[in-house]
């Protein structure tokens, strides 16, 4: 945002302390987004600001302007934007009934986009419109059928060279692969058959099954979108061996090329006949670009993460093989020690839960997943979530790491109904919660309480009708550790898995049920500290009432440990990461914004050419996590900021004036996360983008803001953006109030701590 005005700067001024003013300038420093309360980002508030959203490309600015103008709820909101066509096609109820139908006609292309259980059939019709358009379509195709230099009509089966591999060198694939059409492939793969790739693609198995990250593709199946994109370690499809009862290999064979006849053209048939055995698996690879895909690739600092060329697809010094088959699509495979690494132990675990799963009459598992960071605890849950849903068709999971969220926004915890496997990094597959809670930060040190108050708050949301997965921080020591002893007893899981290395030279203590059972916990007690108590010679006093029952509510049930090493390299080693934590949270939070874009990825819309929702005052209560904000500064804390929207049971007192602050933060229900991306003071409005349903928007009355910030590549890439660049200045003094970082210490205090003090 600019601060151009001698009015917003003396207003800065005002009100923002001295020290919060002083930082270097440098040169085209983007920001003037800055830190008045410690946690929060601040902006000036000057009307010119929040009028003059830029507008979209091709959108006349006075038209654009008058589409903001009316004063509404969220409800009104919605109709302004629905007269004036330029609102977002995701946001309202109509264009989402436009859009099932766009999904039922899908090209491949468009395709890919989290689906979960009540999609599944539209994927399917989709799958049957993409078959029968590609029959119909067949001579609109030129069969490309040239892979390595073979001729057309030749299939491209090449072998690895180990030499080659090891040398870095690139070489050939032991794979029959032909592509068949401009973005489609067919792969024949026997049993026990690795692919380790980068990229992304939909991959359909026509015969046979696969599995890929514990999940089995079989045939019948709908299509599934992959991604194996070079923030995490690479995919793996592994053939798996079948065999139809009662069923020769001819027979076998013969419906292989049933499948062939359906699926492929003519011209490429030949050559895939020749190869076919009874026992191989037939997959169709289809190039993906998704809504997602092309709105996070046109930040360039996330290009390299889509780019779909071998050259560009980040591999570094990887060796890739040579197959163009697959990297015509996107596809660039690799050599399988690139992929992931299953320990014995790994395996051993995931296989006595699904047995503990299918097989105990006893209620289904509660399992929480714990151990220090990077150690692979996102890798393991996917791996068995994956591999639950091979048999059920709903998983549990709680999400309680604010820094690394799979399914949610940074900052939440959440319990969500998992119906989809999960075949892709957490940005590709943000999705709407069952229950979510803002906790505001990417850690919960700053306020341990509030992190454990709302732990009991989600888990009260648990239907106990299906397994439940717990995801913990990597915080695993001191206090963490402490925090970690209370979910355990407060949460009382059948089985713990702990995570550990032994290239780790310090490992944190076994949680078995003993350790756990004596160990401190933040709110909870150990029994020996029980205990050691004196008895009370009169009645309990308040907090040790508290105690008791934090107790007898955990129950300490024994659960049973069970011990995974990790084994790939660089485990538990940040540096060998190649994206860092913040990196992946500000694709997760891109990830949610992208739920705005149109479905025709053919034109991506930046986020500040959409039309914001116009909220008034009175309609929503504010209020700022983990630091305090005077009532009379909550509006520059908010401008400019990313809000969660939440639903508190109270009704929402209206102020005559101003904006509408809550005298605490509360442990409420959160729908999604949205930005405040002006704040109209004579109108009292505030103008939010969200992507969240209408009808979830409709129950919003409360925005909280915490210490998660809107990423900063939104603010530098603002494409079509003619002068003035909104939000972004290189002539700003930092001598100007508000230009400055307060540090707030954020190390916890022990609750004896706390008391001494006052
Ligand atoms: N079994 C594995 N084989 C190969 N690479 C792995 C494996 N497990 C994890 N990794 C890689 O290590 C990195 C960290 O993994 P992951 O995110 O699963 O760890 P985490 O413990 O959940 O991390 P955090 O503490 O940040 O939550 C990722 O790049 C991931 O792809």
């Amino acid at each position: 945002m600019r601060v151009s005005s001698p009015k917003a700067a003396a207003c800065l001024k005002q009100a923002v302390p001295t020290a919060a003013r002083r930082r270097r300038w440098k040169r085209k420093a983007m920001l003037v987004l800055t830190d008045v309360s410690g946690a929060k980002q601040l902006s000036v508030l000057t009307r010119r600001c929040c009028l003059h959203a830029p507008c979209r490309r091709g959108v006349k600015r006075s038209r654009h302007r008058q589409s903001i103008k009316n004063a509404a709820t969220w409800k009104c909101a919605e109709e302004v934007c629905k007269e004036d066509e330029i609102m977002r096609s995701s946001a309202t109820e109509q264009d989402e009934e436009q859009h099932e139908e766009e999904n039922n006609t899908e090209s491949p292309r468009n395709s890919g986009r989290k689906i979960n259980g009540s999609h599944k059939k539209s994927r399917t019709q989709e799958n049957q419109a993409c078959t029968a358009a590609e029959i119909d379509g067949e001579a609109m195709y030129t069969d490309s059928f040239a892979p390595n230099g073979v001729p057309n009509g030749e299939s491209s089966q090449d072998f690895i060279d180990d030499d080659a591999v090891s040398s870095g060198a690139s070489t050939r694939l032991c794979l029959t692969a032909v592509n068949i059409r401009n973005d489609q492939s067919i792969v024949l793969m026997s049993p026990s058959q690795k692919l380790t790739f980068r990229g992304r693609c939909r991959v359909t198995c026509l015969y046979g099954s696969v599995q890929v990250l514990g999940f089995t593709i079989g045939q019948g199946q709908p299509a599934y979108c992959l991604y194996s994109l070079p923030t995490h370690a690479a995919m793996s499809i592994e053939a798996l061996p079948h065999c139809k009862p009662g069923r020769t290999k001819r027979e076998m064979k013969m419906e292989v090329k049933a499948v062939f006849r359906q699926r492929v053209p003519a011209a490429s048939r030949h050559s895939l006949m020749k190869e076919v055995t009874s026992s191989c698996s037939v997959l169709l690879f289809e190039h993906l670009d998704t809504p997602g895909t092309v709105f996070l690739s046109s930040f360039p600092e996330y290009r390299e993460v889509f780019a779909s060329h071998s050259k560009k697809m980040n591999l570094g010094k990887l060796p890739f093989l040579e197959c163009s088959a697959l990297t015509s699509i996107g596809v660039v495979p690799l050599p399988d020690d690139q992929g992931i690494t299953i320990s014995e132990s790994w395996m051993a675990t995931v296989q006595e839960l699904l047995k503990t799963c299918l097989e105990d009459d006893d209620g289904y598992p509660i399992i929480l997943v714990c151990g220090g960071k990077n150690i692979g605890k996102s890798t393991f849950h996917r791996y068995l979530l994956n591999s639950l849903l091979n048999h059920i068709p709903c998983v549990e999971f709680l999400e309680l790491d604010v820094g690394q969220t799979e399914f949610s926004p940074p900052g939440c915890m959440a319990l969500h109904l998992v119906t989809d496997p999960v075949l892709s990094p957490p940005y590709m597959h943000q999705c709407e919660p069952h229950k979510m809670v803002y906790y505001g930060d990417v850690s919960c040190e700053r306020d341990l309480d509030r992190y454990v108050e709302t732990v009991k708050y989600l888990y009260a949301g648990y239907t106990k009708e299906t397994p439940l997965i717990i995801n913990t921080m990597g915080w695993v020591k001191g206090f963490g550790l402490s925090i970690l002893v209370d979910l355990i007893r407060l949460l009382s899981p059948t089985h713990v898995v702990q995570l550990g290395s032994a290239e780790r030279s310090q490992e944190p203590a076994a949680l078995t049920p003993e350790f756990v059972q004596t160990a401190a916990g933040w709110q909870t007690k150990g029994k020996q500290h029980i205990q050691q108590k004196p008895e009370p010679l009169n009645s309990l006093s308040e907090e040790e009432e508290q105690d008791e029952h934090l107790n007898l509510q955990a129950g300490f049930q024994r659960h049973r440990l069970m011990r995974v090493q990790s084994e790939f390299p660089g485990v538990g080693d940040r540096r060998s990461l190649k994206f860092r934590s913040n990196v992946l949270r500000d694709l997760a939070l891109l990830g949610c914004f992208s739920q705005l874009q149109p479905l025709d990825t053919r034109c991506p819309m930046p986020l500040h050419s959409m039309l914001p929702y116009q909220v008034p005052f009175s309609a929503v209560a504010l209020q700022v996590l983990h630091c305090d904000v005077t009532p009379t500064h909550i509006l520059y804390a908010a401008n400019a900021s990313l809000v969660a929207l939440c639903r508190i049971p109270n009704a929402v007192s209206s102020q005559a004036n101003g904006p509408v602050v809550l005298p605490q933060a509360p442990i409420c229900d959160c729908f999604g996360v949205g930005i405040i991306r002006g704040i109209n003071l004579e109108k009292k409005l505030y103008y939010i983008l969200t992507p969240i349903p209408v009808a979830r928007l409709k129950q919003v009355n409360c925005l909280l803001m915490g210490a998660v910030t809107i990423p900063h590549s939104l603010f530098r890439n603002q494409p079509g953006v003619i002068g003035e660049v909104p939000y972004i200045t290189s002539d700003y003094s930092f001598d100007v109030s508000g230009a400055g970082k307060i540090k707030v210490g954020t190390q916890p205090r022990r609750r004896g701590h706390v008391k001494a003090v006052s």
